[in-house]
């Protein structure tokens, strides 16, 4: 691998996800040399974060994945997992021998991702989630046929710019991506009920906000901090013969843990399909 001390990383396909490890990284960027992006249309390029050495919409300039491809160490592929086959043939030939290609696509096999790029090029894939933006992601990697130990240390270095960082084998993406890849969108799905729950009990939805963020991030710091167990912090709140005694047997009669295998279970099948696609 011939890659700079400060090795420079471009993200072609920058939304949600690969905007959110920009951001996070732009935090951090002592450690990287120079950072781009590209996104397909002016509106979403105006929406990256400022601190790139270059964000450019292809609308602008057509070109810029194979140019930006060529120019850089990393290689963050982030468009959509039915868009990524044509994004890595679209830069194959720009790409130097060396080049560390990370792809963080649902579903999209490493196998699928090395037959569309050249036998020089090091693959590594990986599962992020959205709190990379605020540097609290997690993100699953799993090294390519053509990756050496450094390329993976690199892309752990990148990731670990914005959180932390889980080095698995390919099989544990899909499944680690229904707990973490995802995880963000559950932990929202109850932010909002417990809010409408909150409205309904008359409280004012800055008030609702107050309670409801103010639990779920007190909760989770105090979860971080503690040697205990969720369940013994669960206990510690749970007073016998008390109100959330009652409230938590509500909840578990609605069976949870099987709930939650069955969601993991469809997320697994839909990245199976996704690869497939
Ligand atoms: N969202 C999440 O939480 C997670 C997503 N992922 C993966 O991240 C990938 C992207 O998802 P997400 O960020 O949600 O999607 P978005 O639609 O938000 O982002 C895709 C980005 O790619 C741009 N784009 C599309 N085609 C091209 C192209 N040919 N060249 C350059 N840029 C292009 C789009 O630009 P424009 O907006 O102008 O069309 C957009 O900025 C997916 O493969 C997904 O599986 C993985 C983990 C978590
Ligand atoms: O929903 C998706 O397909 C992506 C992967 C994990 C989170 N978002």
């Amino acid at each position: 691998m011939n890659i700079s001390a400060k090795p420079s990383i471009a993200f072609l396909g920058t939304g949600s996800m690969s905007g959110a490890i920009l951001s996070g990284l732009l935090e951090n960027a002592e450690a990287f040399g120079a950072v781009s992006a590209t996104t397909r249309s002016a509106a979403s390029r105006d929406a990256l974060p400022s601190g790139t050495a270059e964000s450019v919409a292809l609308a602008d300039e057509p070109g810029a994945n194979q140019r930006l491809a060529a120019a850089s160490d990393v290689v963050v592929l982030g468009v959509k997992p039915a868009q990524i086959g044509d994004l890595a043939s679209e830069i194959s030939e720009s790409l130097r021998p060396g080049t560390l290609v990370i792809s963080v696509a649902a579903g999209i096999t490493i196998e699928a991702l090395e037959s569309c790029l050249p036998e020089s090029v090091a693959v590594v894939r990986s599962m992020p989630n959205t709190p990379s933006h605020v540097g609290l992601g997690v993100t699953g990697i799993a090294a390519g046929s053509a990756a050496t130990d450094e390329h993976v240390e690199l892309a752990r270095s990148i990731f670990e710019a914005v959180g932390d960082v889980l080095v698995v084998e390919e099989d544990q993406i899909d499944p680690l991506s229904a707990i973490s890849g995802s995880g963000p969108a559950y932990v929202y799905l109850f932010a909002e009920a417990w809010t409408q729950v909150a409205l309904d009990l008359g409280f004012t939805a800055e008030q609702a906000a107050v309670m409801v963020q103010g639990t779920f991030k007190g909760a989770s710091e105090l979860m971080v901090r503690s040697d205990d167990e969720p369940s013994e912090l669960r206990r510690k709140v749970t007073s016998p013969k008390g109100t959330t005694e009652q409230l938590i047997k509500v909840l578990q009669d609605a069976e949870l843990e099987p709930l939650f295998a069955r969601a993991a279970d469809a997320a697994i099948k839909r990245a199976k399909e996704l690869a497939a696609e």
